[in-house]
């Protein structure tokens, strides 16, 4: 009756109805369930709900909804859910899954602080030798391409955040931060998307005994040492004068005239949140542009071409080449759009009730973007299936045209990721790079028939790709001297 009067007879946006009680806990699946959602925005529209267990979830396919709802009124949409499990690992110093209040605005403003596009040629250098030392890897070790590239982003991200160089694949603080990634994937079993969209299950610990328990205890344990220890190296290292710049040092060189704990322990939380958050998004799409390579060969060459003009391949491309390099840039956005690797980015959570277009919508609902539809809408993007770069290119073909929607890849509101710049930027030199020095091709059998490409995207949170067989081989005698020459990443 309570919901009645506050809803003063407004209905919920259309959806499902579900069974009594439970609602739509058992339509939604656990995994892939963007492919769900798509079944019902088809059916009932661009803003859909429906109930789980009492609590209502609303799901937006449509871009001017998503940009309304959680762009223009970010101020009652930018609350997260509470994650019992996150809870109870006490990963209370996660910026993603921080609710909105004090605590998150001030570590977010660190973040995109650290992150916004005027401090992006502090990190070139480093992002040139990670980019560099991964083309020799890969030229040394071409079948372990995938593992190489998770590699190279732990370094980029442990280089920023920490200035540390990580060592090896075997590192302490690599396998710290991966296995602290596993867990908050595993914890939210039995496929990392159900806690988001199964609210209810965030009392299953409670009625299934020793769920969840020993994940919790290793969840808590790897959080904290992830967050302390390379936090604690820094600032030893930064008595002893031998601190290399990185986020961590710059935010702490501010501090220095603050006695304040409090205000050292916040900023060790915000730069933990940064590297877990960092590492395991962009090797997504680095993967990617090599599944996209692979199977393109035109494009490919295309992007070889528009290089090859531009170096005279007497040199590596550099930062500097980025606005003459279109296609390049065109390929780096398409990527995020043809295989989003948030395709639900994270939910939200509503602060107040809300009204919109005559629906009703309770404070507390949660709110998930079906990033994935909204970037694979065919009538914006036609053929969506296809990766074409030329999407973004002017008519005339020589100019990139930026669009903003691409920015959907990365959020809406106030909740929008803090890294883009950084990914952004990554994703451009190591494209850039790979296109001028290798040939990118399917795998070749014994008769040396070119064998079929075959990669599946994982239905979770993050929707990584399976490790796939692919040729990386450097293009001629040139490119060869053009790796070998790098003086990067020794
Ligand atoms: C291709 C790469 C990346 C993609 C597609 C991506 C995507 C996203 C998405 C969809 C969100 C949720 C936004 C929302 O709630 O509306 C997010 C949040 C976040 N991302 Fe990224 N991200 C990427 C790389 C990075 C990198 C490199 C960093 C750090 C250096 C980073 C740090 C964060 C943080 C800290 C948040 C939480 C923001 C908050 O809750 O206030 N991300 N990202």
């Amino acid at each position: 009756l309570d919901s009645w009067r506050r809803r003063r007879g407004l209905p919920y946006p259309p959806g499902p109805r579900g069974l009594p009680v439970i609602g739509c806990l058992f339509s939604v699946p656990k995994t892939y369930s963007w492919i769900k959602y798509d079944q019902w925005a088809k059916k009932y529209g661009g803003i859909i709900s429906f109930s789980v267990c009492g609590q209502i979830v609303v799901v937006i396919s449509d871009l001017e909804v998503a940009e309304e709802l959680l762009g223009r009124r970010s101020a009652i949409y930018s609350d997260r859910l509470k994650i019992p499990f996150y809870e109870m690992m006490d990963w209370s110093w996660f910026l993603l899954g921080m609710p909105f209040g004090e605590r998150w605005r001030r570590g977010r403003k660190t973040a995109v602080r650290t992150l916004q596009p005027s401090q992006m040629p502090r990190y070139h250098d480093l992002l040139k030798s990670k980019v560099h030392k991964f083309l020799k890897v890969v030229r040394a070790n071409p079948a372990g391409f995938h593992e190489s590239i998770g590699f190279m982003q732990g370094a980029i991200i442990m280089g920023a955040v920490y200035g540390y160089d990580l060592q090896g694949p075997d590192d302490y603080y690599l396998k710290i931060a991966q296995d602290a990634n596993l867990i908050s994937r595993a914890i939210v079993l039995p496929g990392g998307q159900v806690l988001n969209d199964v609210p209810f299950l965030r009392y299953l610990p409670k009625f299934v005994p020793g769920v969840g328990f020993n994940y919790v205890r290793l969840g808590n344990r790897l959080g904290q040492e992830m967050v302390r220890s390379p936090f604690e190296m820094v600032k030893a290292q930064m008595d002893a004068g031998t601190a290399q710049q990185s986020i961590t040092r710059d935010c702490l060189e501010q501090l220095e005239h603050s006695d304040d704990d409090h205000d050292a322990k916040a900023l060790a939380d915000v730069v933990g949140s940064l590297y877990i958050a960092g590492a395991d998004t962009t090797i997504i799409s680095m993967a990617s542009i090599i599944m996209a390579l692979a199977s393109n060969p035109d494009i490919q060459q295309r992007a070889q071409e528009e290089v090859d003009i531009l170096t005279r391949r007497a040199r590596l491309p550099e930062f500097a080449d980025r606005p003459n390099l279109p296609y390049i840039n065109a390929m780096c956005k398409e990527v995020l759009r043809w295989r989003v690797v948030a395709p639900l980015s994270f939910p939200h959570a509503v602060i107040e009730d809300d009204v919109y277009n005559g629906f009703f919508i309770p404070k507390g609902a949660t709110v998930i973007p079906n990033i994935r539809a909204i970037l694979n809408d065919p009538v914006r993007f036609p053929d969506p299936e296809r990766f074409n770069p030329e999407r973004f290119l002017s008519s005339d073909g020589h100019t990139f045209v930026d669009d903003p929607v691409l920015s959907a890849a990365f959020g809406f509101g106030r909740r929008m990721c803090p890294g883009q710049y950084l990914a952004e930027a990554t994703l451009f030199i190591f494209t850039a790079a790979l296109v001028s020095t290798f040939d990118v091709g399917k795998e070749k059998d014994a008769h040396g028939r070119e064998m079929p490409l075959e990669c599946i995207y994982g239905g979770e949170i993050l929707s990584h790709p399976a490790p796939f067989k692919c040729s990386l081989v450097p293009r001629d005698g040139i490119a060869d001297e053009l790796i070998s020459a790098t003086s990067w990443g020794e």
